[in-house]
């Protein structure tokens, strides 16, 4: 009796598989209903990935595997992987259809659909990926002008698009796909402080950073920085300009615990005798009043996309950029609030400042002209990254290398979250227990944080995050790890005066 050796692999984590050896009968292949032999693969993933869920099995090319006879008629090789997954889709490259596969014959109706999506391509090999962002990352596949559609290894679920993604258009843009924190991003730092720097010191010293920038005027700073030109641009948000806002936005003291690439941090001018700062935020109320308008100015609403070159695209790109540019100065006024607070402000060198929310023209080879949009995505294509894994995890310093195309000139910006606001939330104890409140003001690092209120400290809390060593070991043919950082502090938000 002939058998098939395979290896089951679990779609939503794939460094989760098992090898199985399957007999092939006539009465185990027949195409009846029951369909005796898949039964057995199910059964086999419940109990060897523990999958108890299992749904549909995946071939490579992300082809459903619904009919028993592939197996033995050579459609499915000996030492094939069969993805199986509980009910999410194909985690993995999806090519368009190619000959040899129309060829075989293989085509069924979901795939004969995906013939009009974009390909869509996953970066998660040993990063945990939630279904429901599969789901939503393939939706927005199937939208028009849409080319190709990127998962990073941080891909989590949004409210109705996922984060940690880009999406490579063209003709239309998709202001939904950005969402409202336009110019969203991480700067990266070298300050004169010394890595011996006691946390404790700057937490004492990190107060008065809350609220409208008091020592200095919020526009003109913008101006000294964006030139005259942007003498209007957010200037009805200019009481925000420089203050961090609330979710998963933050000020971090870092040190660096690992250089890894001597020469690539020598060219940077990075030693473990310095303390850096990390200032992750964005554009703040700007970009949601950028936003709606965009919305306003849509029929069909922003889920519909526009045309970029357009009257509304126009106007639309036109503040999306104004919008990006101040959450780059809001970036660098926060830094001026923090290092100020520690008399460090004067000789603060910026390495790096990059969104991870915004669209950008592109032109890429085999596609031509291109939209690229990065939903919590860095860019790939403008040197070095910082991707930050959470307050109580390291964070790593990259320099892309070789080809970009495969990532749609993009990498993970973060870890992404592993547990949704809501269920970190209710690991929140009652108020009574305040030693465990304490007790989330360290983390397992050592490091400090700067967090007055409760639910937020519970919300961003660093379990609620995914491993941040899974994402770059995903990333790794994209990148190369030239520094590993370690929290030493980390401002988020003070119950002081707040606009
Ligand atoms: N080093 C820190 N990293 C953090 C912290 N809070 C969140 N994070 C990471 O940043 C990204 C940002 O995600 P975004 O979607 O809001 O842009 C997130 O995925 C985490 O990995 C922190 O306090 N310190
Ligand atoms: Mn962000």
């Amino acid at each position: 009796m002939p058998s098939i050796r395979l290896t089951l692999v679990n779609n939503a984590k794939q460094t989760q598989r098992s090898g199985v050896i399957l007999k092939l009968d006539d009465s185990t292949l027949s195409d009846s209903v029951d369909n005796t032999i898949l039964q057995e693969i199910f059964t086999l993933a419940k109990n060897k990935l523990r999958l108890k869920k299992a749904k549909t099995l995946f071939l490579t090319n992300g082809v459903e595997l619904t009919d028993p006879r592939w197996l033995l008629d050579g459609r499915v090789a000996q030492d094939s992987l069969i993805y199986v997954s509980c009910g999410e889709g194909f985690v993995g490259t999806i090519s368009k259809p190619a000959s040899s596969v129309a060829q075989s014959n293989i085509l069924d109706d979901q795939m004969t659909e995906r013939k009009e999506s974009a390909s869509i391509t996953v970066l998660a090999r040993s990063s945990y990926v939630d279904p429901e962002s599969i789901i939503q990352l393939n939706k927005t596949a199937l939208l028009p002008g849409m080319q190709q559609v990127i998962g990073q290894p941080d891909l989590h679920p949004g409210n109705l698009y996922p984060i940690g993604a880009s999406f490579i258009t063209h003709k239309y843009i998709y202001p939904a796909l950005i969402g409202n924190d336009i110019g969203c991003g991480m700067a990266f730092y070298k300050t004169k402080l010394s890595s011996n720097i006691k946390p404790q010191k700057i937490v004492d010293r990190l107060h008065g950073i809350e609220g409208r920038w008091q020592e200095g005027d919020p526009q003109s700073f913008l101006t000294s920085i964006l030139g005259p030109d942007h003498a209007q641009t957010g200037s009805a948000h200019s009481d925000q300009l420089g203050t961090v806002g609330g979710g998963n936005h933050f000020a971090e003291f870092v040190i660096i615990e690992k250089l890894v690439d001597q020469d690539l941090c020598a060219n940077f001018g990075l030693t473990e005798s310095h303390t850096y700062l990390i200032v992750h935020s964005g554009s703040r109320r700007f970009g949601q009043t950028v936003l709606e308008e965009a919305a306003s100015n849509m029929p069909g609403g922003t889920h519909k996309g526009i045309e970029a070159d357009s009257d509304v695209g126009r106007t639309y790109l036109e503040q999306h950029d104004r919008a990006c540019a101040w959450a780059r100065v809001n970036r660098e006024l926060i830094a001026h609030r923090v290092l100020s607070k520690l008399n460090s402000e004067e000789s603060a060198e910026k390495i790096l400042d990059i969104w991870h929310n915004n669209v950008e023209r592109k032109q890429i080879e085999g596609l031509g002209d291109c939209w690229v949009h990065r939903k919590g995505a860095a860019p790939s294509d403008r040197g070095l990254v910082v991707i930050p894994g959470s307050r109580g995890h390291h964070s790593y310093l990259v320099m892309p290398q070789g080809s970009q195309n495969l990532n749609g000139f993009s990498l993970a910006h973060g870890a992404g979250r592993l547990l949704p606001r809501a269920k970190a939330l209710q690991k929140r104890p009652q108020a009574s227990k305040s030693s465990a409140i304490t007790a989330m003001q360290t983390t397992d690092l050592g490091s400090s944080v700067i967090c007055e209120d409760t639910n937020l400290l519970f919300e961003e809390q660093p379990a609620a995050y995914k491993d941040i060593s899974a994402v770059i070991t995903d990333l790794e043919p994209f990148v190369k790890v030239i520094a590993i950082l370690r929290p030493i502090c980390t401002y988020k938000m003070r119950k002081e005066e707040r606009s």
